[in-house]
């Protein structure tokens, strides 16, 4: 047996071994990019909440922590739009590109730090304000976004990249970061708002031809309920996480809440790995415009259906574009009486 049979042999039961130590159930942070708009951050820009680690690193520290203090066991880097084309686009150099990637992981791993740290500092006697500090196992997961998100005109919406590009290409386009983000001190690698089936076959492809020792989590996102939002078949992309030794776990991300049941029973048919489900507000976007449309949809019209979701198959949850911290808070708390622990 090789070296890196043993690394994805230890690497191979970190979910499985995380959510039994989160009592059965873990809590994954919300939404990033519109948490620093919330903050006044102006994102109306090809690196989209990429831009912040050249703005304002303070921010995405300080965002990261709010995520642990409302209840996150699981936080995502503020990498999903970082890329090294991105940034050269900007005029950085490869090694300064390179650098910001790895540093997106830094801050995230520099917030768990300092949240362990008011974890010693406050005694069980004083009052948090409703923060949630408590010494516990927190994972950071490496966010990766599609070749959609790189675009920077909502096409992690619709999937449809053009016959230009193929498999290849896909994979040659992530190659650097993905290996450069599995080396950055990152516990796991979050493939999110997976549009299509051809971007999943190049991640998994990638981990297996990079001899990626760092594992993923492969979560696709859908406008119908029944399929991604390219049109592809849910069950043929989750049966590519499925067959892939190095992704610990298959779910749904950036998709509407009322569609996220049907979803978790379709994934479930072809899944033994754990299920992540981290919906949006159910709000719409306009990519171009870079907004939101407001359809009144509200924390409370998505907490309540949480339990029901774990009790579907789902168990890892939590938020993503334009939940808060109190999203996240909120489920939580929704979640405290599951958990055994
Ligand atoms: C999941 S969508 C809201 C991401 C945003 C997009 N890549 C953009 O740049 O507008
Ligand atoms: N982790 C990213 C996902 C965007 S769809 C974010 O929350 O900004
Ligand atoms: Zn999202």
């Amino acid at each position: 047996m090789g070296t890196s049979d043993v690394n994805v042999n230890s690497s191979s039961s970190l979910v499985k071994d995380f959510l039994h130590k989160c009592g059965g159930v873990a809590v994954i942070d919300g939404g990033f990019a519109t948490e620093l708009e919330r903050h006044g951050a102006d994102l109306n820009d090809p690196l989209w909440s990429a831009k912040c680690l050249l703005t304002d690193p303070h921010l995405v520290r300080a965002v990261h922590l709010d995520y642990l203090e409302a209840g996150a066991d699981i936080i995502l880097s503020s990498s999903y739009q970082a890329t090294i084309q991105g940034f050269k686009a900007k005029g950085y150099s490869i090694e300064e590109s390179e650098s910001l990637l790895k540093r997106s992981v830094e801050i995230a791993c520099e917030a768990r730090d300092v949240y362990y740290n008011r974890c010693c500092e406050t005694s069980a006697d004083q009052s948090t304000d409703g923060k949630v500090l408590k010494q516990r196992p927190i994972l950071v997961a490496a966010s990766v976004g599609s070749y959609g998100a790189y675009l920077a005109d909502g096409s992690e919406y619709s999937g449809e990249y053009g016959d230009a590009v193929d498999l290849n290409f896909l994979k040659d386009f992530h190659r650097r970061r993905v290996q450069l983000l599995a080396n950055s001190g990152a516990d796991l690698i979050a493939f999110e708002t997976v549009p299509n089936k051809l971007e999943a076959q190049a991640f998994v492809e990638l981990l297996k031809e990079e001899d990626i020792k760092t594992p993923a989590w492969l979560s696709f996102n859908s406008k119908d309920g029944v399929n991604v939002v390219s049109g592809d078949s849910l069950s043929e992309c989750a049966a590519i996480g499925e067959s892939c030794e190095k992704v610990l776990a298959v779910g749904i991300n950036c998709t509407p809440p009322r569609f996220i049941l049907d979803l978790i029973l379709s994934i479930k048919q072809v899944t033994t790995k754990p299920i992540l489900i981290y919906p949006n507000s159910g709000e719409s976007y306009d990519g171009i415009r870079k907004e939101w449309s407001n359809t009144g949809v509200t924390d409370e019209d998505f907490v309540p259906y949480v339990n029901k979701w774990c009790e579907a198959g789902a168990s890892l949850v939590g938020g993503c574009c334009r939940t808060t911290p109190n999203t996240i808070r909120a489920i939580h708390k929704s979640l405290s009486g599951k958990r055994t622990v």
